[in-house]
């Protein structure tokens, strides 16, 4: 039996018995097109490290420590405590009013004071809402088979055991018993506890513009979405708003599929990980093909790219040293492994010897996992610490060497924005050295190629009417302001076009790629 119901103008969801429920496209996407849009999520709600800085109902931000140089372009929200349970806090009157009658915080806020001054976990507060809205599902949610018709992996979860089920199990007997203080709800541990399995196959990560996560959103048409390695829509959050964008584009009838993971991992790391977290074998296009950008190596000798079946270089046809290879291999998902280790040291004095161990190793690219991580996680760090000539460094190496590789399309949204986290670093980095290091970049003209590469991008990656591109938008301004640029400039001519594709810089791009290469170079030398 198959059941197709209507989800947006482009999508319908197509239910059968065999196969679960998945995604299809019900006319010819192009890509950048939003598929899908969600104002209202079923729950949306801030983790516990995000309590005290997000509106428990739109998500506003007071501050944002994690991507300080974007969230200086957005302005803050002021935030009051719900006085009732002093744990949850607002934006504004209508956001708490909001949250109070229709999400239910009026069920749960007698809960969340009688355990002030202990916050529950995120799991639980989401299981609360959960329960609550099976009390109460609307036509709506019974086209989806509602809170009751989500996948849970019960018995796989089971099986699986650990440290998981355990969580599972004690989150569920303390939701139950807290559920008792209320004079709305109470629910049984079996009942919680297969919410809790609903929760960790069914919810996504709420982030802010900038890919920081801040909170957890259920919600069922993003419920549906099957996942590919290879996706051809991606998930975004502009505050409590979710939306589907298209990567590519997708003819009629075919399904549309997001991802649920990091995708910078190898297929071994992918598909242990989808087979831990939801317990399917990935059989995407990226999965069963032998094509596999992310484990292309490098030539020892002329550096260039050598696809994963090659056994030897497709320039210089120097052959491949397998048993090395092999060997660097195991040594990056070594790193891999401990990185994922609870309580892992990602220090940036440990960070950056993985990295020079990686390149070392002379055969695994800045695209071999987890290389691109490491340069992220690294320009991070440097942000945070305000050093930001270092994290110039290592993001401009994801964008000239990783980028067009890892997310091959220019308007991809993490591409979009990690460029835009490039060009506030290059603002401080002028403004700190306006003398320049290196090779003595033109920063203004790199910088006014970066945001009109940007705003060329940012209708397909965002959309025009989102958050990030407002953000956008206000920056160029600025900039145009401050460094003196005006409207009738030559630079106008720029707009819309990759910083590659401006004849007037070729020569900044050129020392960019020389520095870039002086910098990995070196990162090889220093072991
Ligand atoms: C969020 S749900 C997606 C909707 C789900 N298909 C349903 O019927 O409700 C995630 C679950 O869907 C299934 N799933 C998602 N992507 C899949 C894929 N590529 N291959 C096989 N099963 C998949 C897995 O059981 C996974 O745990």
């Amino acid at each position: 039996m198959s059941l197709s119901v209507d989800i947006s103008e482009y999508a319908y969801l197509k239910d059968r018995l065999s196969a679960g429920r998945f995604i299809h496209a019900s006319q010819q996407i192009s890509a950048g097109t939003e598929i899908l849009s969600v104002e209202d999520p079923l729950i949306c709600i801030p983790d516990e490290a995000h309590l005290d800085t997000c509106c428990h109902f739109c998500m506003a931000e007071e501050s944002g420590e994690s991507s300080s140089v974007n969230q200086a372009y957005k302005p803050p929200a002021k935030l009051s405590f719900c006085l009732g349970c002093r744990v949850v806090k607002y934006c504004s009157k209508a956001c708490q009013t909001w949250d109070w009658k229709r999400k239910n915080h009026k069920y749960e806020c007698d809960i969340y004071k009688a355990q002030y001054p202990r916050v529950l976990p995120t799991a639980a507060r989401v299981m609360l809402r959960m329960a609550k809205h099976f009390l109460n599902e609307t036509p709506s949610a019974k086209v989806f088979g509602g809170i009751g018709g989500l996948k849970a992996h019960v018995e796989d979860f089971q099986k699986a055991g650990g440290e998981r089920w355990e969580m599972g199990n004690l989150t569920a007997k303390a939701t139950a018993e807290f559920s008792k203080g209320s004079k709305a709800v109470n629910f049984e541990p079996d009942f919680m506890r297969d919410l809790y399995c609903k929760l960790l196959i069914n919810s996504v990560t709420v982030t802010t513009q900038t890919f920081d996560p801040i909170g957890i959103c259920l919600t069922y048409q993003a419920a549906m979405f099957n996942h590919s390695c290879d996706p051809n829509a991606i998930m975004l959050f502009d505050g409590r708003r979710l939306s589907v964008r298209s990567l590519k584009d997708i003819a009629k009838d075919t399904e549309i599929t997001i991802s649920y993971i990091d995708n910078l991992m190898t297929r071994k790391e992918r598909k242990r990980e989808l087979s831990s977290r939801y317990f399917f074998d990935c059989k995407c296009s990226l999965c069963s093909t032998k094509t596999q950008p992310f484990e292309a190596s490098s030539c020892h000798k002329c550096s260039k790219l050598v696809p994963y079946t090659s056994n030897s270089c497709p320039s210089c046809q120097e052959a491949v040293p397998e048993d090395d290879l092999t060997s660097a291999i195991a040594q990056a998902a070594a790193i891999t492994e401990k990185r994922e280790k609870k309580n892992a040291d990602k220090s940036v004095d440990t960070t950056l010897k993985y990295i020079k161990s990686l390149y070392a190793t002379n055969l695994l690219p800045s695209t071999y996992p987890p290389n691109p991580q490491l340069h992220q996680d690294l320009a991070m760090s440097y942000i945070d610490a305000g050093d930001w000539k270092s994290a110039l460094l290592h993001l401009l190496t994801l964008y000239v060497r990783a980028y067009p590789v890892i997310y091959e399309k220019p308007f991809h949204p993490v591409r979009v924005v990690r460029t835009f986290t490039l060009a506030m670093v290059l603002i401080q980095v002028a403004v700190d050295a306006p003398e320049g290091f290196g090779e003595r970049i033109d920063f203004t003209k790199v910088l006014y190629g970066l945001l009109t590469e940007i705003s060329g991008n940012v209708e397909k990656s965002h959309g025009s009417s989102s958050g990030f591109a407002e953000m956008v938008r206000r920056k160029i301004q600025d900039v145009k302001v401050d460094m003196g640029i005006d409207s009738n400039q030559e630079t106008d001519k720029w707009a819309g076009k990759g910083l590659g594709g401006i004849p007037e810089l070729e020569g900044e791009v050129k020392k960019i790629i020389k520095m870039v290469d002086d910098f990995v170079l070196d990162l090889k030398k220093a072991v």
